[in-house]
């Protein structure tokens, strides 16, 4: 199993966000969480990924107990496991297309130059690892956040609004890049939206609230 969520429940100080919610991802899998805006969708990324804290359950990654571990064993998990999009793309500004993509390997200390350039042209962005993130477009710049999030063959891929800020043209290639990727590569995907095109493709879609995620 990917990932095992059983029973989390989270409170900012007494105001409860969500309980009850239990989840597993198999490995390939692409389940997408939609949800009223506030319900926690983010937070509940955040805690699959460790970064935030939880009240109640338990968060496993590849059967490691991520409540167990200290904060540095989380961060060392997390980047060997883990991959990220954002609505936001966080891309680095003054680094090129490809050493933000090179990133995740060199922070791993592992050989980049091959596995860059071969993740640029599997999202179509093989010419453009010369440039910085100011000369490409929104749709590009989240290809470059996919191939930084997949470069290191992460087992899970947690994707948080990727479309967001994008067209609906630019968010179905984005999509599909994602999607392809994640399946070309075996990554769990967990993906949270609003938007209805981008589950298209997920196995499942699970609708959170106040009390845990169901079938919408
Ligand atoms: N650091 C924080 N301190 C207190 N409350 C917070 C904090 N971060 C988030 N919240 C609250 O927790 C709830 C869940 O926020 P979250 O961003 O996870 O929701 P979301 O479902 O992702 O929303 P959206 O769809 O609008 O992005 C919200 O009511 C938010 O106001």
């Amino acid at each position: 199993m990917t990932l095992q969520i059983h029973n989390l429940a989270k409170h900012y100080g007494s105001t409860p966000v969500f309980a009850n919610v239990s989840l597993d991802v198999v490995p390939g899998e692409f389940v997408a969480i939609v949800g009223e805006s506030g319900v926690g969708k983010s937070t509940l990324l955040n805690c699959m990924a460790g970064l935030d804290h939880w009240d109640q359950g338990t968060v496993q990654l590849e059967g490691v107990d991520v409540g167990a571990l200290n904060e540095d064993q989380r961060a060392l998990l997390r980047r060997e496991k883990v991959g990220f999009v954002f609505q936001a793309f966080h891309v680095l500004p003054h680094l090129d297309v490809m050493q933000n993509v090179a990133l995740p390997l060199m922070l791993l200390g592992q050989d980049y130059a091959d596995r860059v350039q071969a993740m640029l042209e599997a999202v179509g962005l093989g010419a453009l690892g010369a440039r910085l993130p100011q000369q490409l477009s929104g749709g590009q710049l989240q290809r470059v956040a996919i191939a930084r999030a997949l470069v290191h063959n992460p087992r899970l891929l947690l994707a948080d609004e990727p479309t967001g800020n994008l067209d609906p043209s630019t968010a179905a290639l984005v999509m599909q890049a994602l999607v392809q990727q994640c399946r070309a590569h075996g990554t769990s995907l967990v993906l949270v939206t609003h938007s209805a095109a981008a589950t298209e493709k997920a196995d499942r879609v699970l609708h959170l609230d106040t009390d845990g995620l169901s079938q919408p």
